[in-house]
């Protein structure tokens, strides 16, 4: 695997077409593990990038303490079958001068994440529009873990016309429900043992919506779950359309359950398709 940490150097390694593209901040588990293994699988060339992005970060944030290993990382992408691993500085992506935003408007990326963390898409869509240019994939893979933003980056993608198919892939969890996370290590033993009230509320919604309950008693239900873990503090649990991410008054097929909130020192997001 080469590993390149310059614009120039990337565009030196990268072949012409049929690149398969793995967007990441590193400090890499089983979940990212997975986004490869698909890009493997699917494309004759495999390029990760590693890159903690600052524009999506707001300022009370933990952009400085987000956990980076590149050692570890790189030996792990090594042994994957990774072709080529992009590591840039910020300076690389973003040389001094450097104003150009790039934002996707209306509610797919104004609620939700968009609400609690303002600006956050705007910066997670301009990297990974100057990522697109540079790398010029012919698909790229997004994890489901984050719903929202595999939407937003879709919608970025259709909208400017990159050539590139936007694939989403399966949330990978740990075997009491908890999605996987580079932020799951903030977690104390105390904390993580309760840390798969996420993924039980969910599940509570999903079981509700196919025992025949309704949409506000699918969210009676995963609300009662996290009433029993009062150190997680609900940012927001909802019912959404599975595309526009729009709350629903009724179940339409592929309901999507979306639930995010804090345990002290670690915010944590989950999804889940509720309605078959
Ligand atoms: N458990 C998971 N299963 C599948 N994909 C995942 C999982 N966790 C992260 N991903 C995907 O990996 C890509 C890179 O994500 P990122 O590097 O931010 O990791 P993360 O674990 O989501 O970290 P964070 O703590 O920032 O949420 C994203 O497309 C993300 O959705
Ligand atoms: C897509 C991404 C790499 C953009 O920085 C990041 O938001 C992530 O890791 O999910
Ligand atoms: N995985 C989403 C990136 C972020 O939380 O900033």
């Amino acid at each position: 695997m080469d590993v390149v940490r310059t614009v120039a150097d990337l565009r030196a390694a990268l072949p012409q077409k049929g690149v398969g593209f793995v967007p990441t901040m590193g400090y890499l588990h089983r979940g990212h593990l997975a986004l490869v293994a698909r890009a493997r699988q699917e494309n004759p060339f495999v390029a990760v990038s590693i890159f903690v992005n600052p524009l999506q970060f707001g300022p009370g944030e933990d952009y400085h303490r987000y956990p980076r290993d590149l050692d570890r990382d790189r030996a792990l992408l090594e042994e994957a079958g990774v072709d080529l691993l992009f590591a840039p500085s910020v300076e690389e992506m973003y040389p001094a001068g450097f104003s150009t935003r790039v934002s996707v408007e209306g509610p797919l990326a104004a609620l939700w994440e968009g609400a609690v963390r303002p600006g956050h898409f705007q910066g997670v869509a301009t990297v990974v529009a100057r990522l697109f240019l540079l790398v010029a994939p012919t698909r790229a893979y997004f994890g489901e873990k984050d719903y929202q933003q595999l939407l937003v980056i879709r919608k970025m993608a259709r909208d400017l016309g990159f050539p590139v198919e936007v694939l989403g892939v399966p949330t990978v969890r740990e075997a009491d429900g908890l999605a996987l996370s580079s932020r799951n290590v903030y977690l104390s033993p105390e904390t993580r043992a309760k840390a798969n009230v996420l993924y039980r509320a969910l599940s509570a919604m999903r079981e509700a919506a196919l025992g025949g309950g309704s949409v506000a008693e699918a969210l009676r239900a995963g609300e009662g779950v996290l009433w029993e873990v009062p150190e997680f503090q609900k940012d927001y649990l909802a019912l959404v359309h599975p595309e526009t991410l729009l709350p629903l008054s009724d179940w339409v097929p592929g309901a999507r359950g979306l639930v995010a909130g804090r345990f002290p020192g670690v915010r944590l997001i989950d999804n889940l398709e509720v309605h078959p």
